[in-house]
């Protein structure tokens, strides 16, 4: 995005925002898109309590980015009155003055005075989170996402990490960048969609994070609350080791599930095997928001915070899917806002938190396994000191990747299920009285390069009017996306035996298997019975024929742009060396532009004012931070 240049606002200056009378009281810091500053509000917000706040200003240089935007904002006006999810105050947007076509938008949210989690995160390096504190912070942060996952239909934060939980003046972590949200996406059902989706995730996840279906879209499963469910892993883990698990193993160490525990710090079983379940392979194997809420809490020894209706409403034959989620999940969202405590709520009797029977410990492991293990030393430099810390290895349940498991076969399994069709999101209708203007062109406006179906994959990004048009739009080829996504030290680069294994799972068969799969999703020629592609009746296997070349010419240029990456990720090693406390975890640069953290493209001096100076106990220390 070319972000026209603007200053940063004085101190005192005095703005509108929506209904509130705004005085910056300081600058704060630059996000990727964004000026923060905190300032004085009136009337105070009646949530926090407090007449200090938050202000996000954003310049967006068009009414697609303006969209995107607003997405968020309306997923933060959804979970306001939750107290652990940043609080929306109020917003407001114009057409900015001095640059055609742009406009300017300013949020109002509440102001977490104690900065981020990973700020805090560096203040310990030497004396890392004790368990309690770890289950404290996971409690909070999984009460935020309960409450995403509440809705109905359910969002989907796709980019729950370190960096994006806050800390407010109380104490309490908050989850916050809601830039990312969706509806849950359903399993592609043909090439047009898949590299939609793969462009999408790319774009709006960050590597580390990624969860298996995200990582390998071919699974044909959906990328569902179940995925967050796996971030939050990845979260507890960093929580733990100040690492994340596959940081060196990159995606095909997430494709096959294997991790280690590092034995410093050493923290208990129960939260090891906490993490383990978190990043079970098998979607279903994850325990869903409410049984982690359950086991967080019992290892804190309190209450259940929230009721849990999913456990108490068993499923029924005679409900449906449909029927079940959205029952329980309006009936959770009230006791999640209201911040209601309900002691009784029964856990589920199904869902055991057990040690994995693959989880292996150290001692039966093979030198060469141990050896494999990096860790933090309590100097905060990362070590390879196998001989002086144990580590534990989890193979995650893995139900996917066996040698003859088939990649297509799974995928037509998934779309025929009742379970991948009952949630093909609808949009959800919000009024936006306080930004302006609204944009209803950019949703109606058409993409003819992508069918139908593609359409409604897209809703999954729509809130109200919003829709993620603008990534179809810029129609990058999945090439172009790939290749943009091979930031120095992110692991998102697809390796040949991925690459390899997408391509075995497209011979002929798979393709017939594709096609047949996604039937009812094309449209046909009533008159011939044919299928009908980009309004041209054509023939079963001109179209087979069609989508065959245009896979093969994906693969190629993935596999093009992964050698490319692969250099120039080797290079990057070498570049850093292997002294790194807090490994830097960004998006991929080019893929979302505001996330182009590792080596940022120089960004107009507006956006980039001087830093707050550091505080000086983490000078020297945070090697690296991933915001
Ligand atoms: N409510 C808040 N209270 C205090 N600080 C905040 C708040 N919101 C954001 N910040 C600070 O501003 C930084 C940037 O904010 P944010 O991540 O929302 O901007 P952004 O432009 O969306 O950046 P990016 O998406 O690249 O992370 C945060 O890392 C945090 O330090």
């Amino acid at each position: 995005m070319n972000q026209p240049q603007i200053g940063t606002y004085n101190v005192g200056t005095q703005l509108t925002v929506g209904l509130h009378q705004v005085e910056i009281i300081k600058y704060l810091t630059s996000g990727g898109f964004a000026q923060v500053y905190s300032a004085l509000i009136s009337p105070p917000d009646p949530h926090t309590n407090s007449n200090v706040a938050c202000l996000k200003r954003v310049i967006v240089p068009d009414k697609t980015s303006l969209n995107t935007l607003r997405a968020e904002v309306d997923a933060m006006k959804l979970l306001r009155n939750n107290r652990y999810v940043v609080s929306y105050i109020d917003s407001h947007a114009a057409k900015a003055t001095l640059h055609n076509g742009s406009y300017e938008v300013f949020v109002l949210m509440e102001y977490c005075e104690r900065g981020g989690l990973i700020d805090f995160m560096n203040t310990r390096l030497q004396n890392r989170l004790h368990e309690s504190e770890i289950l404290q912070i996971m409690c909070q942060v999984t009460q935020g996402v309960a409450a995403m996952h509440a809705l109905q239909p359910p969002l989907i934060h796709r980019d729950i990490k370190i960096e994006n939980v806050l800390i407010s003046a109380k104490n309490e972590y908050k989850l916050c960048d809601f830039g990312s949200v969706c509806g849950v996406i359903r399993p592609p059902r043909n090439p047009q969609e898949l590299s939609y989706v793969e462009q999408d995730v790319l774009k709006n996840t960050t590597a580390q994070y990624r969860s298996p279906e995200m990582v390998d879209i071919f699974r044909g499963l959906p990328i569902d609350e179940k995925s967050d469910i796996w971030a939050l892993g990845i979260l507890l883990y960093k929580l733990c080791y100040y690492t994340t698990p596959f940081e060196k193993g990159g995606e095909p160490a997430i494709l096959n599930g294997q991790f280690e525990f590092l034995l410093y710090p050493d923290y208990g079983e129960q939260l090891r095997n906490l993490i383990c379940k978190l990043l079970a392979q098998n979607p279903s194997q994850r325990p869903n928001v409410f049984q982690l809420l359950k086991q967080i809490t019992n290892m804190q020894n309190a209450p259940y915070p929230i009721r849990d209706i999913q456990t108490v409403q068993r499923p029924s034959n005679h409900l449906s899917l449909m029927e079940l989620h959205q029952n329980s999940a309006t009936q959770n969202i009230q006791s999640l806002n209201s911040r209601s405590i309900i002691k009784n709520s029964m856990p589920d009797p199904n869902f055991q938190f057990s040690m994995p029977a693959n989880v292996r410990t150290a001692q039966s492991l093979p030198t060469r396994e141990k050896s494999q293990a990096f860790i933090y030393a309590a100097s905060g430099s990362l070590t390879r000191s196998p001989s002086v810390f144990e580590t534990g290895v989890c193979n995650a349940p893995n139900n996917f990747n066996q040698p003859n498991s088939n990649s297509a076969t799974k995928l037509k399994q998934a779309i025929d299920s009742e379970a991948h069709s009952f949630r093909l999101s609808d949009p959800i209708n919000l009024s936006l009285p306080n930004i302006i203007p609204q944009d209803n062109d950019s949703s109606s406006s058409s993409d003819e390069s992508y069918t139908g179906d593609v359409d409604e994959l897209k809703k999954t990004r729509s809130l109200g009017s919003y829709s993620t048009h603008e990534n179809a739009k810029r129609g990058e080829s999945v090439k172009a996306s790939l290749t943009s996504s091979s930031s120095p030290g992110s692991s998102s680069a697809p390796t040949p035996a991925i690459i390899k294994s997408k391509r075995q799972s497209l011979p002929e068969t798979a393709f017939v298997s594709i096609i047949d799969g996604g039937k009812d999703s094309l449209p046909s020629d009533s008159k011939s019975n044919r299928p009908v592609k980009d309004g041209v009746s054509v023939s079963k296997q001109d179209l087979k024929n069609s989508i065959q070349q245009r896979m093969i010419n994906l693969l190629n240029s993935s596999e093009e742009s992964f050698n490319a990456r692969k250099k120039s990720t080797a290079k990057a090693t070498e570049d850093e060396g292997p002294d790194k406390p807090i490994a830097s975890i960004s998006r991929a640069p080019a893929l979302k532009e505001k996330k182009a953290k590792p080596i940022p493209p120089p960004k107009p001096f507006h956006l980039k004012p001087k830093p707050p100076p550091k505080p000086s106990f983490l000078a020297g220390q945070r090697l690296s931070s991933e915001k």
